[in-house]
């Protein structure tokens, strides 16, 4: 069952770090943190900054910012609901009224008009004429970023796995959904997981792609290279996209053989036999092919522990030539504007998928020098909520 926490009404709120001991170790700030916490959780100074007229707009933000907080799985689900209806495809560029969506989404006008609004109060959607509703900004941004709705959609695993996050914390909760699903992780011998066992997974990422290919490419040019190394790059999506930006590059990937043989189909559709190959094996103890000038790690080092991602780091350094480049992207914690994301989102991901962590761009650095590369830089990525890039010097 889960823990729930009772609320004890009759002890006083008791910070820590407010013992005369403890206040010796305080730094200035941490004294000023000390004062605005006992401030802030006083009712009756809540209730005076609410009503002053120069507070209350802060104090209006801050208890809007808390209750989203609270509701924030509510929200997700109405996101949910719009995906699973195809609700801004059949509404992009073709507002409809309640009664006309009603029978299309197989619910009452009532219904209908209950969801419309609801995503209309989180700018999914928005009012048109005539009682019309059609997309909003966040809708139409969903719209035109492959990839979010079928991520939205996967979450109905994530949000049942952190049902009960203590569990899941105290590593009491057992073999969770998101680890079935990402059948790699925990799995003592990933190369020989089943093609079905991968396919999920594959086709997810490969969705999301769109998102995460434009980015790098953007942020790292290619011109002088000769050969890019995929590794773990899945159905080789993020080769494709490299193919096409640099007609010269020759391309490799290296995925679990399961996933290597759908790339390998991938490339053979897309007439890219004679630049690209791809190839299968573990990269925890297969050796990676040697030949390529380029490496890249799309959205892998955060999948694994810190001694598993130092011997993979070291695995691709012994690949390349001295002065051969390694791309690591990923979304990184401590982004700014989007701390979020990091610490919270990936942090409880990747827990809840049972292996690896997200990393700051300070501790991945670290990980490169400590497996040998030479120098590392943080490069501009124009949506680093999205993807970082570091680039490494073997
Ligand atoms: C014309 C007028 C009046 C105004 C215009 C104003 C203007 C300039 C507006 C800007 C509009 C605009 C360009 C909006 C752009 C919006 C964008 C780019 C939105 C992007 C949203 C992206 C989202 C929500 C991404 C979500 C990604 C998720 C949930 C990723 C999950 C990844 C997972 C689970 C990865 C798993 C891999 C593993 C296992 C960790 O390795
Ligand atoms: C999160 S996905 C990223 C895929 C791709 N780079 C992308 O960004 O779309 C992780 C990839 O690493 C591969 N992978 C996981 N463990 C592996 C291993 N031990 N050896 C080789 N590939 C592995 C998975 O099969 C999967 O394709």
């Amino acid at each position: 069952m889960p823990e729930i926490a009772q609320p004890n009404r009759s002890a006083p709120a008791r910070l820590p770090g407010t013992d005369k001991g403890d206040r010796k170790q305080q730094t200035l700030r941490d004294r000023w943190l000390d004062w605005r916490d006992r401030l802030i959780a006083n009712s009756r100074f809540q209730r005076w900054a609410a009503a002053f007229p120069l507070t209350r707009p802060i104090a209006q933000r801050r208890a809007t910012a808390l209750f989203d907080l609270c509701a924030g799985f509510v929200y997700s689900q109405i996101l949910l609901s719009c995906v699973q209806l195809k609700l801004f495809e059949r509404l992009a560029g073709d507002p409809q009224t309640p009664a006309q969506l009603a029978p299309r989404l197989s619910l009452t006008e009532q219904q209908a008009h209950r969801l419309l609004e609801a995503a209309v109060a989180l700018h999914l959607l928005q009012r048109r004429s005539g009682g019309r509703y059609g997309l909003g900004p966040h809708g139409a941004a969903l719209l035109g970023n492959g990839g979010v709705a079928e991520m939205v959609a996967h979450h109905a695993l994530l949000y049942r796995d952190l049902a009960d996050p203590l569990a899941l914390l105290r590593g009491e909760a057992g073999e969770t959904l998101l680890q079935g699903f990402w059948s790699y992780a925990r799995s003592p011998a990933p190369a020989e997981a089943a093609p079905a066992g991968v396919a999920g997974y594959s086709d997810l990422m490969s969705a999301s792609q769109a998102m995460i290919a434009e980015e790098l490419l953007e942020a790292y040019a290619l011109a002088d290279c000769r050969c890019l190394m995929d590794v773990g790059g899945g159905q080789g999506t993020f080769l494709l996209a490299a193919a096409q930006r640099w007609p010269n590059l020759q391309l490799r990937l290296f995925d679990l053989p399961a996933v290597a043989k759908r790339a390998e189909t991938v490339f053979a559709r897309a007439g890219l036999n004679e630049r690209a190959t791809a190839v299968g094996g573990d990269f925890h103890c297969d050796p990676l092919p040697q030949g390529a000038d380029i490496v890249s790690l799309v959205r892998i080092v955060h999948d694994h522990d810190d001694e598993a991602a130092l011997a993979l780091l070291a695995a691709v350094r012994t690949a390349l030539p001295r002065g051969g480049r390694l791309l690591l992207a990923e979304p990184m914690s401590g982004t700014p504007g989007a701390e979020a994301a990091g610490a919270a989102y990936f942090g409880f991901y990747l827990l809840a998928m049972g292996s690896g962590r997200p990393r700051t761009p300070a501790e991945l650095r670290a990980l490169l020098a400590a497996a040998g590369y030479r120098r590392s830089r943080l490069m501009t990525t124009r949506q680093p909520l999205l993807l970082r890039l570091i680039v490494a010097e073997a």
